[in-house]
């Protein structure tokens, strides 16, 4: 009999869950304080999984009819959390919808089940420490799109219980995932705080007219980002030089000292905004967005199946285990 998993909020990144749970063959309950939500969810996950089946890109093994199958939609919240061993919140980043969304789930989950939220920022004791289910919430903190996008945060409060961390790493790495385990909760997490530094400074680029748009973007596109797509920034850096110690040598002081220079946080907001707004429309539109997103997803695909190609390449260098 197949587990199940509840679903709670099915947009964007409720669909995706979805979808990644079935993948693996666990039933999924989709919820949503709007029910159209649920009935377009099902409809938009029908259409996702019979392309990508055509496509030769479904996950997992089983066929694109049999994961909708394992997929439903309820208009009742205790319906999408009976029986299920955890239920993924997917309500929106607003706080307070957060809470209050936390606090109905509260209300109806019973032990064992796991909550985990998908949040992208606020730290799981600010969303649990009122739950009387708090020792079994968690953070598990996908990337857009999570589809194509391997990476999971799993992210516990100071009281969470040791299992449920362990148990929803090893639910990410069933479903094809790549989770990594935070050892305490932090504002951001890893993934965003890294993101927003760096959306920090091409936007001060942008707005100190260093670069335009279109080519700071292709400092990440065509510099950073290849590397980044196989090697993480300790590495680049290890491999760059004779080790991170031979890194530092030649690098540290320029890194303190340039970074010193970078100045006060830029306020994404005024004319600097408008400024950015019309470069990026003049690239695309934003009656191109979802256009521009299928692009994006494709590409995400074609790094996939290099990355699935990369990852069957014999592994070499590394310390003897
Ligand atoms: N969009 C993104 O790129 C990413 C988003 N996330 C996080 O995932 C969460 C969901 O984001 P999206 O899917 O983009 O939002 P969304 O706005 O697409 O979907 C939110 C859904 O929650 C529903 N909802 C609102 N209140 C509810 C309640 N009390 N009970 C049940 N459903 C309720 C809404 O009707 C809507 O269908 C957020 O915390 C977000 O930060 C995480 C990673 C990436
Ligand atoms: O960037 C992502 O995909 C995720 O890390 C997110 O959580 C959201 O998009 C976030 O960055 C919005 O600030």
């Amino acid at each position: 009999m197949a587990e199940t998993i509840g679903i709670l909020g099915s947009g964007l990144i409720g669909r995706s869950w979805a979808m990644l749970f079935a993948s693996a063959g666990y039933k999924v309950k989709l919820f949503d304080i709007e029910p159209k939500q649920v009935q377009g969810a099902l409809k938009e996950i029908e259409s996702q999984l019979k392309e990508l089946e055509k496509t030769k890109l479904l996950r997992g093994k089983l066929s694109a009819a049999q994961q909708i199958a394992l997929i439903s939609g309820t208009s009742n919240l205790k319906d999408c959390v009976t029986g299920a061993f955890l239920v993924q919140e997917c309500t929106p980043e607003i706080l307070d919808i957060k809470m209050k969304a936390l606090r109905d789930l509260d209300a109806v989950v019973q032990a064992p089940t796991i909550i985990s939220s998908s949040t992208s920022t606020h730290m799981p004791s600010v969303l649990s420490k009122d739950l009387k289910n708090k020792e079994r919430f968690v953070v598990a903190h996908p990337v857009n799109p999570p589809y194509y996008v391997r990476l999971v945060e799993i992210v516990p409060a100071p009281y969470t219980e040791e299992w449920v961390p362990v148990k929803v790493r090893t639910l990410m790495e069933t479903i094809g995932q790549v989770p990594v385990s935070l050892k305490k909760e932090i504002a951001g997490f890893s993934l965003n705080r890294i993101q927003y530094v760096i959306l920090n400074e091409v936007w001060r680029q942008v707005q100190e007219g260093i670069l335009d748009v279109a080519d700071v973007d292709k400092v990440m596109s065509e510099g950073l980002g290849p590397r980044y797509a196989f090697l993480g920034a300790l590495e680049t850096a290890h491999l760059n030089a004779e080790g991170m110690v031979s890194y530092c040598e030649r690098y540290a002081s320029t890194i303190y000292s340039v970074s010193q220079s970078m100045g006060p946080i830029p306020h994404m907001e005024g004319k600097a905004l408008e400024n950015i707004q019309k470069q990026m429309c003049e690239r695309i539109p934003l009656e191109k967005l979802q256009e521009r997103r299928q692009w994006r997803d494709a590409c995400l695909t074609k790094l996939s199946v290099l990355k699935k190609e990369v990852e069957s390449l014999p592994v070499t260098g590394l310390a003897k285990k």
